[in-house]
């Protein structure tokens, strides 16, 4: 019981090494690794594990932040479009105003000079007070308005087109291209962002916003002769709106989001760590458990083991002298049968008897009379290899089994009887004193005296009865004229 409770602390112990090694002073285990390293190694798979699952939860983090990323690009467009489509909205708006009046008239000076390109048989007039005023149609009104944006907001706008009146009004590029696209019918307004665009001079981040015009009847007067008819697009205000603004907006709201998704992350992984950790603990706890149990399991089967094997040894031995008792006795002499037989060899069995022992127990008392038969059987033992079987078959009674015989059984059983006959009748030294008893052997030899057990141990008792009869103090091997007593 110690031992296990020894070991179960040991477990225990190291258990608690595993978990707490990393205190300071945590000093070497007892398997002598440093208890940091074994940490490490116990610990390996679980970090492994954590990493990895903290790897894939990033993915679907990244995913959610591209997703983001680009709804946070697709507002911002939706917001300069916005834009572009109020500033179109008011253009056309004052324009309309301009052409229901049929142009405005204006002071002539250098910022209104008369339009070169307006053909009207009014376009100049001059006041009764001698004021030279100029008229205004839509488009001369635009290009005004225009600079006055580009001047105040540094938002270019302009009217374009591909065969323009004014030649300065000449789509680029990027216009003749949206204006083809207005024209198809593929599209109605265009929207684009451009990293680096001419600005007054400078390269600016800008959104470029274009949408068609289209020719209403107050427009036929200026561009009937071009052979444009109602409904038809000649060209369409194309605005350039600096983009920094917006691009400040988007890059905050990107930061914001990565941020929080960043946050996210980390509190999805601090609480997966926390639910492992946890997990962890469980485990362990339950291998401890289990460990112990294991423990006390394997205790309690060499518990039973030992007591198995004294249960055993007690049916079959004697518990005075500790010699086999007559049934494992009996077992020996089957099998001594059964080896002999098959290899055709001889054994010899022997009956030894004391002679007068009730005289000992009566004259010094039955504690000494024990005394006596351990010593007997002491001396028995020592007339015999280790290989041979010394017995206590009851009482006084005891047996001796000789299968090992160098000189032939015959011969080795004669020697030993008499040894066994001679040293069992030398004087004891018992706790009463100095004292003598004598043997008498009985001796019957397999296969010559007997071929079973029962004959075996019949003549060998007969031989016994015989040197009783005789005197005792003596051996004899068994002859066929030996006789058993006559009962009564
Ligand atoms: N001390 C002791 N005596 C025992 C034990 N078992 C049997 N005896 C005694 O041994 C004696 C055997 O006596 P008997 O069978 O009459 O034989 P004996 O006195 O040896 O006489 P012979 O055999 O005729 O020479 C009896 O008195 C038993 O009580 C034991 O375990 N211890």
């Amino acid at each position: 019981m110690e031992h296990a409770w020894v070991k179960t602390m040991w477990h225990a112990r190291e258990t608690r090494n595993m978990a707490g090694a990393s205190r300071p002073g945590g000093g070497a285990s007892i398997t002598g690794l440093p208890a940091g390293v074994r940490l490490l190694g116990h610990f390996r798979p679980y970090v492994a594990l954590l990493t990895a699952l903290w790897v894939l939860l990033a993915a679907p983090f990244l995913m959610l932040g591209v997703l983001d990323w680009r709804r946070i690009a697709d507002d911002t467009a939706a917001l300069a479009k916005e834009r572009g489509q109020a500033l179109f909205g008011l253009i056309e708006l004052t324009r309309e105003w301009n052409a229901r009046h049929g142009g405005v008239y204006v002071p002539v000076d250098e910022a209104s000079p008369p339009n070169p390109y307006l053909i009207h048989a009014r376009r100049d007039l001059v006041t009764a007070d001698g004021q030279p005023l100029t008229l205004v149609n839509p488009a001369y009104m635009t290009r005004q308005l225009a600079d006055l944006a580009a001047e105040h907001s540094g938002v270019q706008l302009r009217i374009t087109g591909l065969k323009p009146l004014r030649p300065g009004n000449m789509a680029d590029p990027w216009e003749a291209a949206a204006l083809g696209r207005f024209r198809r019918g593929e599209e109605d307004e265009r929207i684009d962002f451009f990293a680096n665009h001419p600005v007054a001079g400078a390269q600016r981040p800008v959104y470029r916003y274009m949408a068609p015009l289209h020719i209403t009847r107050v427009c036929l007067d200026c561009h009937m002769a071009q052979g444009y008819g109602l409904g038809d697009i000649p060209g369409g205000i194309s605005i350039s709106m600096p983009a920094e603004g917006l691009l400040a907006y988007r890059d905050k709201r990107r930061m914001e989001s990565a941020l929080t998704l960043l946050g996210g992350y980390l509190l999805t992984g601090g609480l997966l760590h926390v639910l492992m950790a946890r997990l962890r603990r469980h485990t362990l706890a339950l291998e401890e458990l289990s460990a112990r149990q294991e423990a006390v399991i394997v205790e309690r089967t060499r518990e039973l083991k030992l007591l198995n094997e004294d249960l055993r040894r007690k049916a079959h031995h004697d518990p005075l002298t500790l010699l086999p008792n007559r049934l494992l006795f009996n077992d020996r002499l089957e099998s001594a049968l059964n080896r002999a037989g098959r290899y055709q060899r001889s054994f010899a069995l022997m009956l030894v008897d004391l002679d007068r022992f009730k005289e000992v127990n009566d004259a010094f008392g039955h504690a000494t009379g024990d005394e006596l038969l351990v010593d007997v059987a002491r001396r028995l033992e020592s007339c015999v290899r280790v290989s041979d079987t010394v017995a206590r078959l009851g009482g006084d009674e005891f047996a001796v089994l000789l299968v090992e015989a160098d000189e032939g059984v015959e011969v080795e059983a004669g020697k030993v009887a008499r040894r066994v006959a001679e040293l069992l009748s030398e004087p004891y030294l018992l706790t009463p004193g100095m004292m003598r008893v004598s043997a008498s052997v009985g001796v019957a030899l397999f296969p010559a005296d007997g071929e079973g057990s029962e004959d075996l141990l019949r003549h060998a008792d007969l031989a016994l009865y015989s040197v009783k009869l005789s005197g005792r103090n003596g051996w004899r091997r068994y002859s066929t004229d030996m006789t058993a007593p006559r009962a009564g």
